[in-house]
């Protein structure tokens, strides 16, 4: 239930937790492991999901500039309140890299990474900091990540973003060759990270596996199962958060 006010602080954690997911169904995957009426907050360019004891929810958009903007504009409506988050998480479904990371698993990014952004060259692709620009590369909290991993049992690994889903075994292969560590791939984890690497919060991703990255077969898709996995990920991280000290780590 949603409640239309705006009262009302989180009370779980000791730290400030925003959870940016795409769509409103991944965000109410999440709300699910935090039960109770949850009060709806609205500010300039987003609206927020507040239960009584758990993180803020935000729907942040499908895509990395989508979500890199929405990501900002609650980071910034925070700072603003005086009550700045302490921890961004970036959650959703996600392809996972066969057979590293299959359908149902959990994957928590150890590295996110924007696997799109550069240049392609007549010698293959170059990455943006080749060019001499920006960063391609996000890297979360590495006790964090494993304090997560050991909660949830989701494999740690590298979580590429894309501006475009991978729809050939070719591509795919092409991105594990390019990113050997690589576990799943999503569209919005590195736009929510540069958005919280401009506001020095630290950042996650978690992903939930609903279909394998590769030809495009939208029958296999696993999509009802990848929810249910993120809803139970989030109750068990509730005191990985709860207990995490960002000055640890
Ligand atoms: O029908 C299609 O081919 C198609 C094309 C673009 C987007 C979609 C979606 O269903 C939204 C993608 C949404 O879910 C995440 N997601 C899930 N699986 C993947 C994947 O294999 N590669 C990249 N992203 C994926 C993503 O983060 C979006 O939020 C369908």
């Amino acid at each position: 239930m949603v409640l239309p006010a705006e009262e009302g602080r989180l009370t779980t954690s000791s730290v400030r937790v925003l959870v940016a997911t795409a769509v409103p169904v991944e965000r109410d995957a999440v709300a699910e492991a935090f039960p109770g009426a949850r009060a709806q907050v609205t500010r300039p360019g987003i609206t927020l999901h507040r239960p009584p004891h758990g993180p803020d929810l935000l729907a942040a958009g499908v895509g990395p500039a989508l979500a890199a903007a929405s990501t900002a504009a609650a980071l910034t409506a925070a700072a603003l309140d005086g009550a700045p988050y302490a921890l961004v998480v970036s959650a959703g479904i996600g392809g996972g890299f066969a057979p590293h990371a299959p359908v149902g698993s959990l994957v928590v990014a150890d590295e996110i990474t924007a696997a799109d952004l550069g240049a392609e060259t007549a010698d293959g692709f170059l990455p943006v900091t080749e060019l001499g620009f920006g960063t391609v590369t996000h890297l979360p909290p590495a006790g964090l990540v494993g304090a997560v991993a050991a909660a949830t049992g989701a494999r740690a690994g590298t979580v590429l973003t894309g501006s475009t889903v991978t729809g050939t075994a070719e591509r795919a292969a092409l991105l594990r060759a390019r990113h050997p560590r690589a576990l799943a791939e999503g569209m919005e984890g590195f736009g929510v990270a540069e958005a919280a690497a401009a506001h020095g919060v630290p950042v996650l991703e978690l992903r939930a596996v609903s279909n394998p990255v590769g030809p495009r077969d939208r029958a296999a898709w696993r999509v009802g199962d990848a929810l249910a996995a993120l809803t139970d990920a989030f109750g068990k991280l509730a005191p990985v958060l709860t207990s995490w000290n960002p000055h640890d780590d």
